[in-house]
C-alpha cells in the first residue's frame, strides 16, 4: 500500500482511469475521495462552479494557488482554448510530484506548468522569470491564511488587469475571512458568492468570485 494519501490517489488513478482522458481522471479521483479517503480537491460540486466561471471568462492565462494533486489544474486545463497556459503554484514538493504525474496521465501537461515553491517566493518572479504580463483568471485554493496576503501581492506585482477574475475556494472557512472582507469592501473588486458544500461532504462551504476593477 502506497505510503501517503496522495500517493494512494495517484495509484488509484493510474490503475483505473483512462490514460489521456481528463474527465476519467477527475471522475476516478472523486470516486476514490468519496468512497475511500477524503482529500482536499475542489471536488465535483464546486468543480462545476469552477467550470462555469472559467467558461464565462474564457481565459488565455490562468494562475492557480495550490496545486495539491492536480485535480483542479486538470479541471481548468481541459477547458482552456489552444495556446492557453495554466501556471500552478504548489509549496509541498511531494504534492507537486504527485500532481505532475496525474496531470501527465490526464494528457494536459502541455497546458500546465507547475511551479514548486511558496506563493510569496514565486509571485514576485512571475513577470521576470515566467514571462507573465497579466492573468485573466486566478483560482485561489491554498491555505486560507495566505489568501489575503497573496491577493495583495498579486496587485503589488501588477499581474492583475482590469477584469481579471479571482475565484476562491473555501471562503466559508474562518481562515479566509480577512480575504472576503477585503475583496468585498476595498472597492477594488466586484464580488459574487456561490454557496456549496465542502468536497465529498455535506458540510457547508462556498466559493467567491472577485473581479478586479483595475
Ligand atoms: O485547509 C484545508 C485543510 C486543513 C487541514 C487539513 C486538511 C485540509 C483545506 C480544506 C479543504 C479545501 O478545499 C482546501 O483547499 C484546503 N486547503 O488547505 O487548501
Ligand atoms: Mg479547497
Amino acid at each position: 500500500m502506497a505510503e501517503t494519501r496522495e500517493q494512494r490517489i495517484l495509484e488509484f488513478v493510474l490503475q483505473n482511469a483512462v490514460h489521456g482522458n481528463p474527465q476519467s481522471v477527475l471522475d476516478h479521483i472523486d470516486k476514490y475521495c468519496r468512497e475511500k479517503e477524503w482529500a482536499m480537491n475542489v471536488g465535483d460540486e464546486k468543480g462545476l462552479i469552477l467550470d462555469n466561471v472559467l467558461q464565462e471568462t474564457n481565459p488565455s492565462t490562468v494562475l492557480e494557488l495550490g496545486t495539491y494533486c492536480g485535480y483542479s489544474a486538470i479541471r481548468i486545463a481541459r477547458l482552456l482554448k489552444p495556446g492557453s497556459l495554466l501556471l500552478t503554484i504548489e509549496m509541498n514538493p511531494a504534492h507537486a510530484d504527485v500532481a505532475r504525474q496525474i496531470i501527465e496521465f490526464a494528457g494536459v501537461k502541455d497546458k500546465v506548468k507547475i511551479l514548486q515553491n511558496s506563493t510569496e517566493y514565486i509571485i514576485p518572479k512571475l513577470k521576470a522569470e515566467h514571462g507573465v504580463e497579466h492573468f485573466d483568471f486566478v483560482f485561489i485554493d491554498h491555505f486560507g491564511n495566505r489568501y489575503l496576503p497573496d491577493t495583495k501581492l498579486l496587485e503589488e506585482c501588477c499581474v492583475l488587469r482590469k477584469g481579471t477574475v479571482l475565484l476562491a475556494d473555501n471562503v466559508s472557512f474562518p481562515m479566509s475571512a480577512d480575504f472576503l472582507e477585503y475583496v468585498r469592501t476595498s472597492g477594488h473588486y466586484d464580488c459574487t458568492n456561490y454557496p456549496a458544500h465542502l468536497e465529498y461532504s455535506d458540510k457547508p462551504d462556498a466559493m467567491e468570485r472577485a473581479v478586479y476593477r483595475g
